[in-house]
């Protein structure tokens, strides 16, 4: 499939679980119905973005209510689901894990957050996911006929490495399920995923939680689809919404063969190497 419709769902985040599967399940659905054919869920979309609270959100595939809703929905509406991520349980350990599914339901992967947000900002905001959560090791690309998807989660975003790394296995479209914050959201948001769009020639997509400003971490918003070239496409303001933008796979292509920065890397002078198996 060459062009199709991509559905980044800026959903506001509650504390009750089951209020926040209930709304994901219906912008998926709205999604779907606006002839989405891949729809995002942003970062953490069971749960309040608070380290303490990941352990009591966790669950476990596929028994856990929010992957058996995640599967269903893409069952039913017949779309790829990028799931935001979740606390998933596995054995003593937590992670921030995305699960991927396939419009039959079928689980088509998953990412663990690699890069956890351990940081204290001037600005007064401190956040320790390393309190809670174990970091994943694992470089992920989906192959689809979406063209082939990377997926990280929000602060995987700010190391290049890792996204040169996916597009190397032939990602084409990233998908960032993310929630930046009111520092570093007006600061680096827009320029981060332009940025790492135009390094890379692919399409970048970023889904933010809404901003809920009585939220104990407020989310940024402004959800976005970025092309290869660096254009902003969609982008969303920051309340609750649901913005739309046209996936192009030639435009990859068009651009990388203007343009032929992955053919024209020195790999004679340097490398890029993938330790973890
Ligand atoms: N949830 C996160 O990883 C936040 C990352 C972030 O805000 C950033 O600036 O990076």
């Amino acid at each position: 499939m060459q062009r199709y419709k991509v559905a980044v769902c800026q959903m506001t985040i509650h504390q009750e679980k089951e209020k926040n599967l209930v709304r994901a399940r219906e912008m998926i659905a709205r999604a779907a119905r606006q002839g989405a054919r891949l729809v995002v869920l942003p970062e953490m979309f069971n749960c309040p973005y608070v380290a303490r609270l990941f352990p009591r959100y966790a669950e476990s595939y596929p028994e856990g209510p929010s992957l058996q809703m995640l599967s269903r929905a893409a069952r039913e509406e017949g779309v790829y689901l990028v799931g935001g991520s979740l606390p998933e349980r596995d054995g003593d350990q937590v992670y921030n894990t995305s699960f991927i599914f396939a419009p039959d339901g079928r689980l088509l992967g998953k990412h663990r957050k690699m890069h956890l947000f351990d940081v204290e900002l001037a600005s007064g905001l401190t956040v320790k996911e390393s309190s809670t959560i174990g970091a994943g090791n694992q470089v992920t690309v989906i192959p689809s006929e979406l063209g082939d998807l990377g997926v990280a989660i929000c602060y995987d975003i700010r190391f290049p490495e890792l996204m040169r790394l996916m597009v190397l296995k032939g990602a084409r479209v990233v998908v960032i399920p993310a929630a930046f914050n009111m520092t570093t959201g007006p600061a680096h948001w827009e320029l981060v995923f332009r940025m790492r769009a135009i390094d890379n020639q692919a399409y970048f997509i970023g889904a933010s939680p809404a901003r809920d400003p009585m939220a104990p971490y407020v989310a940024y918003g402004h959800s976005l689809v970025v092309d290869p070239w660096g254009n902003v496409v969609s982008m969303a303001r920051e309340g609750e919404e649901i913005v739309y933008a046209e996936i192009d796979l030639d435009l990859i292509e068009k651009t990388r063969s203007e343009l032929p920065l992955l053919r024209h890397r020195r790999t004679d002078i340097y490398a890029l190497e993938l330790l973890a198996p």
